[in-house]
């Protein structure tokens, strides 16, 4: 089986390359990257005017299988994966049971190899049931295959546990994905501590509690010589000390999320529980700071925290709702309209933030556009104006404050390795 691929903006961040020209994919992989003549393949896609890039990679992601199946399955959320364009995720640990066994990883693994039409990778848990008091078996995890030590939704407050934590992954070579929240500090907030919570009668989440944990974890880093993810970040002063570590040397990557370089606390007048998010949605001045952190390169990725819940759930009033937001479906839209369109990120860097830098930070065999490797290739039309329809939705669920935005940019056609698993031409 051929495909060609003709005459699209072809990109490879890992290279910076960006031209247009034709793609040639044979038997899984790319075979060439250059204007074809004379070739017949049994697929030719017109890609003139489009983008053809890497398959795109989300390193935070959240597929509740084991558990919460009502939400989503590792089979419905790689679907909504291909939709938006990702060909490779790394899911998140707080299932049920979490991903704290070799048992539970290879589940996970396995339902993906079997189940999903994209490359799923996963992170196992730093501690038993999340609960904070005792580590993982770490080696073993990281034998069975997690690419991350994570207690994503939750921090682990004793910092003896987190100093062998760190010290472990250290020894391993294995990044350590960080949710910081100082549990201590946050307490029964809903939103953002501030006019919007005060407004609604919520008690607030302040960014304190999320800056004390950035904080601790690049001096665990920095002390244990740990590579540390930052997740989520969506603070102005969350951002700058990720940048201090950075230029300190401390070995500390940063993620910012669609929902955080785009929407304020505000947007739960309008939204209520869907805009619900932990960490939350903050002020102008911290999505900006999100926004001049992507930029500079102070956070590293982009990734969406898609965390689906139904929505029986979401409609509940805003303090009984769970965090979380969908993205996997709006995250190239929103990448291109909140952040290349208005001049903030070029789309290079965009690309890259969606790729090879994920890929590298979890170690992960994909994120580039090369001959000779398998077929990963996202088709994004750039000029795409488009409607967040949450009925659409691959997805299971259907929690988005998204609803009802006009976005320019989409993915349209997502392959993996050789097959095409979304097509949208
Ligand atoms: N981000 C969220 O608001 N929710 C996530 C947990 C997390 O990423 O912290 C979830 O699992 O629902
Ligand atoms: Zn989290
Ligand atoms: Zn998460």
């Amino acid at each position: 089986m051929k495909t060609l691929v003709k005459n699209g903006v072809v990109i490879n961040p890992a290279t910076g390359f960006m031209e247009i020209t034709d793609v040639l994919i044979e038997a899984g992989k790319v075979s060439h990257i250059g204007d074809i003549a004379d070739v017949t393949a049994e697929q030719v896609i017109d890609a003139t005017g489009l983008l053809v890039v890497p398959g795109l990679v989300d390193i935070h992601v959240h597929f509740r299988d084991p558990g919460f199946p009502d939400k989503e399955t590792i089979a419905t959320g790689a679907q909504s994966a291909a939709a938006g364009g990702f060909t490779s995720v790394v899911c998140m640990p707080n299932t049920k049971p979490s991903i704290d066994t070799v048992e539970t990883l290879e589940y996970v693994l396995r339902t993906g190899r079997e189940q999903a039409a994209v490359h799923v990778y996963s992170s196992a848990a730093m501690t038993y049931g999340l609960e904070g008091t005792e580590l993982t078996d770490l080696d073993s995890l990281k034998q069975a295959g997690a690419v991350t030590f994570t207690d994503d939704g939750r921090s682990v407050m004793d910092p003896q546990l987190v100093y062998a934590a760190f010290q472990k992954a250290a020894e391993l070579d294995v990044p350590i994905s960080s949710h910081c929240e100082d549990h201590h500090l946050v307490k029964g907030g809903s939103l953002n501590r501030g006019e919007v919570s005060r407004q609604l009668g919520d008690p607030g989440i302040p960014r304190l509690g999320e800056e004390l944990i950035i904080a601790r974890d690049i001096l665990f880093a920095e002390e244990t010589g740990a590579r540390l993810h930052i997740q989520h970040v969506s603070t102005a002063r969350g951002v700058q000390l990720i940048r201090e570590g950075k230029a300190r040397g401390v070995k500390v990557t940063a993620e910012g999320a669609p929902h955080h370089f785009t929407l304020t606390d505000e947007q739960a007048l309008t939204s209520g529980s869907m805009a619900k998010v932990n960490p939350p949605l903050r002020t102008r001045e911290d999505v900006e700071a999100v926004i001049a952190g992507l930029a500079d390169g102070t956070l590293d990725v982009i990734a969406t925290d898609h965390a689906p819940h139904t929505l029986e759930e979401k409609g509940r009033p805003l303090a009984q709702a769970p965090f979380g937001m969908v993205g996997l479906e709006t995250a190239v839209g929103l990448t291109l309209t909140s952040l290349v369109y208005p001049g903030r990120l070029s789309l290079m860097d965009a690309i890259s933030k969606l790729t090879v830098i994920p890929s590298a930070i979890m170690g992960l065999p994909s994120g580039r556009l090369e001959v000779g490797l398998a077929a990963d290739v996202t088709i994004i039309d750039p000029q795409k104006e488009w409607i967040v329809d949450s009925d659409k939705f691959k997805s299971k669920s259907r929690n988005t404050p998204f609803a009802g935005m006009k976005l320019k940019g989409k993915a349209v056609w997502t392959m993996v390795h050789g097959d095409v698993v979304y097509n949208e031409l």
